[in-house]
């Protein structure tokens, strides 16, 4: 860096003091602090975005959303330019930088980095970051300090893209990337050729009129909502009720999280509401669950992130076995495509039972869409969700060239045959889904499309399999750290002796599972118990989080 730049940087980072005493760590899905927290943060993460971007040479993202949280508290997320997550390997550097306590030695880190990752600042390409951010009231000045932070980088610019849903801003990343053009308008047109691609291959044995074409969805009064009424004046088919839309307060008594933990209605449901097809988002448009109301009670049937994933799975299968047909197969023609689920410890282990019974490879991760992205990348086509409705379907870029070809084969030797129609769908399913990152929007038109592709009710999408009871509880401790987990977070190494002390209890219920870990975004240890009733899953959720207790210490904080 020459002296004109260090002072540019100095100076920038000057008007962007750290708050004294607390401590930032890029977490399960970026930093997340009550709002007030964060300018210095977002300043630093605006450094950081410019960084990548000139050592990739690609556009790179910065989303300004604190998701589900409560609205007061915002966060700040890096998009590589797959549009996926920030590479793990330079989340220790934001660490590092987000809590550098003066501009001094912020100054120092990034000299020490640069070297390290051997970026060259002068003469590069110029950086290019797009900027996004949800509704919170915070995000306009977290947006401004992002810029800031940006620009202190020489030659940078800065592109705000607006108020926009998580995934569209990952979408656009990728997209620009791929030298496609990636306005909002871009993201509206592919999802809705897409959708309307899939309902005219629909086949007729399955009269669209089986299923209702009215849902109803719970908007968490974010973005989501807001973008989904955008979106529904140019659907043909299906009438889209938004509620909670933006005008009661973001998260609160409604949205995906809520819905998906409290497993009842959300503000503005009803009794009235009973039986029909209801969807619900978070508060920044990347997670979906679907729902319907019960009569007479608060309570709902859940639809959750296992369900979808598995309504995706069957879709996907039988769309493969119809395009590897038995003559394919004896011609050579077929390509074995390895069709991949990615699922945490999360997922109600009905679902994963049922996933293995349809023949398909499970693999569990952390938790933390990061890590299910990278595992599914390793398929053809990687289905991943969690629980809470946060996931997409990835495509390997061979098995699609493999498929445009095969398509446009089958398109001049039987046009409109069941294989072709098969072809046509597999690649219209990979233009839906947001193949950057999980999307409530395209995620719930894939639903719709596939509900209507078998004729399914909500109800018979639910009877897929019955979950089982499950509970989840959260524990403030002294220091959540002192938790170490293996084996894809089930299995505990420390401290010593919790891990024997909870298999003891779990072996008294029968269908029990239980595992506890320390959140990525919450400062809470999570404890997450499966039995065959949900009486015996509360009690056991219950004596682990004694244990907890016991070992960790309460925390009265
Ligand atoms: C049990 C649970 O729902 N955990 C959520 C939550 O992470 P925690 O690390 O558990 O706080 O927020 C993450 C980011 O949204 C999401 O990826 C994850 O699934
Ligand atoms: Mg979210």
């Amino acid at each position: 860096m020459n002296e004109q730049q260090r002072s540019i940087l100095i100076q920038s980072a000057s008007r962007f003091p750290p708050p004294p005493g607390v401590k930032f760590s890029y977490g399960t899905a970026g930093f997340r602090a009550d709002a007030s927290l964060l300018e210095s943060t977002v300043f630093r993460v605006g450094i950081l975005a410019a960084l990548r971007s000139i050592q990739t040479g690609s556009v790179i993202g910065l989303m300004i959303t604190a998701s589900h949280n409560k609205v007061s508290d915002n966060g700040v997320k890096v998009a590589d330019p797959s549009g996926g997550m920030l590479t793990q390997s330079w989340e220790p550097f934001a660490d590092a930088l987000a809590n550098a306590p003066d501009s001094h030695s912020l100054l120092q880190l990034l000299d020490d980095f640069v070297k390290k990752e051997k970026i060259t600042l002068e003469g590069a390409p110029a950086a290019e970051v797009l900027l996004g951010r949800d509704t919170r009231p915070s995000g306009m000045s977290l947006l401004d300090a992002a810029k800031q932070g940006i620009t202190a980088i020489m030659g940078a610019s800065a592109r705000v893209m607006g108020v926009v849903t998580t995934p569209q801003l990952h979408w656009m990343v990728r997209a620009k990337n791929k030298g496609v053009e990636a306005s909002e308008n871009n993201y509206f047109d592919q999802l809705l050729a897409s959708f309307r691609y899939l309902l005219d291959y629909i086949p007729q044995r399955n009269s669209r009129n089986n299923v209702t074409d009215k849902l109803i969805v719970d908007g968490s009064d974010g973005v989501g909502g807001e973008k989904l009424e955008k979106l529904k004046t140019r659907l043909g088919y299906l009438t889209i009720d938004v509620r909670n839309y933006g005008d009661g307060v973001l998260n609160e008594g409604v949205g995906a999280d809520y819905v998906q933990k409290e497993k009842v209605v959300p503000r503005s449901f009803g009794p009235a509401d009973a039986g029909i097809r209801c969807a619900s988002l978070d508060g920044d448009a990347d997670r979906l669950v679907y729902f319907s109301v019960l009569s007479n009670s608060n309570k709902i049937d859940l639809v959750d992130g296992d369900k979808i994933l598995s309504l995706f799975a069957l879709f996907l299968k039988e769309q493969l076995g119809i395009l590897n047909g038995p003559e394919d197969a004896k011609a050579n023609k077929s390509y074995q495509a390895s069709l991949g689920v990615v699922q945490t410890a999360y997922a109600n282990g009905a679902s994963t039972d049922y996933l293995k019974q349809l023949g398909l490879e499970v693999v569990l991760t952390p938790t933390g869409v990061k890590y299910l992205h990278e595992k599914a990348a390793e398929y053809d086509i990687g289905i991943y969700f969690e629980a809470n409705g946060h996931g997409t379907i990835l495509f390997s870029d061979a098995f699609l060239s493999w498929l445009e070809t095969r398509n446009n084969e089958l398109a001049s030797t039987s046009k409109g045959s069941d294989q072709h129609k098969a072809a046509l769908r597999l690649l219209a399913v990979s233009k839906l889904i947001n193949q950057a990152v999980g999307d409530a929007l395209s995620g719930l038109l894939l639903v719709e499309a596939i509900l209507q592709h078998m004729g399914w009710s909500i109800h018979k999408w639910n009877e897929l399999y019955q979950d089982l009871p499950s509970r989840q509880l959260k524990v403030k401790v002294v220091d959540r750290t002192a938790i170490i987990t293996i084996n894809a977070e089930t299995t505990v190494v420390r401290p010593v002796g919790i891990q024997e002390a909870i298999d003891t209890e779990t072996a008294k219920y029968p269908q029990g599972r239980c595992f506890i870990r320390p959140s990525g975004t919450e400062d809470v240890v999570r404890v997450y118990a499966e039995a065959s009733t949900q009486e015996a899953a509360d009690n056991l959720a219950r004596s682990v989080m004694r244990l907890v207790d016991q070992y960790l210490g309460f925390s009265s904080s």
